[in-house]
């Protein structure tokens, strides 16, 4: 089966900066990456690769068969659930459910004139109710917590169906409970749409819902380690990419981070 994503040998480079050093990973259907490192690693540069936003200085990148470069990428974007929690650029008094709505058009305000179709209300609906947001559907935007505007984005990146969601940093900002239920949501929809693929970015192994099966450790735009979260998720491998000894343990399947003991 095609890979959801495959990266080959990429590098980026930005104002003369080399930003991504060959950079390879495959993500297949069904897998959850976390994408980890310090400020600055290239994170975010990667995801807006995977997230067919940039193109690649050298290398390639194939987003759901599809190469960068050989396609439109505003018609390949239509097809991928990208949240970004920091950029909501929602000037309206838009309802959690017009904000759903507008991922079936992928646009940033409801269409003018453009009733949306029966189909359309019952997946916002649903999705709404997935996120668990069904008692604030009608809430509008400015009234949201942080955390029940991520969910939010969330339900509106997965209206048309993608088969890749990407986030960046979903569970910044968020208290306990916040960040709990976002991971709760996560896991709920790993579970719903066993065909989705994602990749999540984050500093914290604490945000990483348990059902995340694999992952990549960048440092300075390089690859430190990829695979599977048992062969790279280690005191020792995480403990490098941070650049500070730790030691991570793995608990009902969370993992928790603290600084090792000299
Ligand atoms: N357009 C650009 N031109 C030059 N440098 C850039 C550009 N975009 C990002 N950078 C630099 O690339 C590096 C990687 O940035 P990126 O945002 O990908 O890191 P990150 O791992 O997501 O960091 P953080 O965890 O702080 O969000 C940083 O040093 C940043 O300043």
């Amino acid at each position: 089966m095609t890979p959801v994503l495959h990266v080959a040998d990429v590098d980026l480079v930005r104002d003369g900066r080399l930003l991504l050093n060959q950079i390879s990973l495959t993500v297949r259907v069904g897998e959850h990456w976390a994408l980890l490192g310090p400020n600055g690693a290239g994170k975010s540069t990667l995801l807006s690769l995977l997230g067919a936003v940039t193109h690649p200085t050298r290398g390639t990148v194939e987003v759901l068969g599809h190469r960068l470069g050989r396609v439109d990428l505003h018609e390949l974007r239509s097809h991928l659930g990208h949240v970004d929690p920091r950029h909501t650029p929602l000037s309206r008094r838009l309802s959690v459910r017009d904000v759903v709505l507008t991922g079936a058009t992928n646009t940033l305000e409801p269409v003018p004139r453009r009733t949306p179709t029966v189909d359309e209300t019952t997946r916002a609906d649903d999705l709404i109710a997935l996120l668990g947001l069904a008692h604030r559907r009608d809430a509008p935007w400015p009234t949201l917590s942080q955390g029940e505007r991520g969910r939010t984005l969330i339900a509106r990146a997965l209206m048309p169906s993608p088969r890749l969601l990407l986030l960046d940093e979903p569970a910044t900002g968020l208290d306990i409970a916040g960040r709990e239920q976002l991971i709760e949501r996560l896991d709920l929809l790993q579970s719903t749409f066993p065909q989705l693929s994602s990749v999540l970015v984050t500093h914290h192994l604490e945000e990483l819902p348990p059902g995340t099966d694999h992952a990549m450790l960048l440092r300075d735009g390089s690859r430190l380690a990829a695979g599977p979260v048992e062969d790279v998720l280690t005191s020792d491998q995480v403990g490098k990419c941070f650049d500070h000894p730790i030691e991570l343990t793995r608990l009902n399947g969370r993992w928790t981070v603290h600084a090792a003991r000299t």
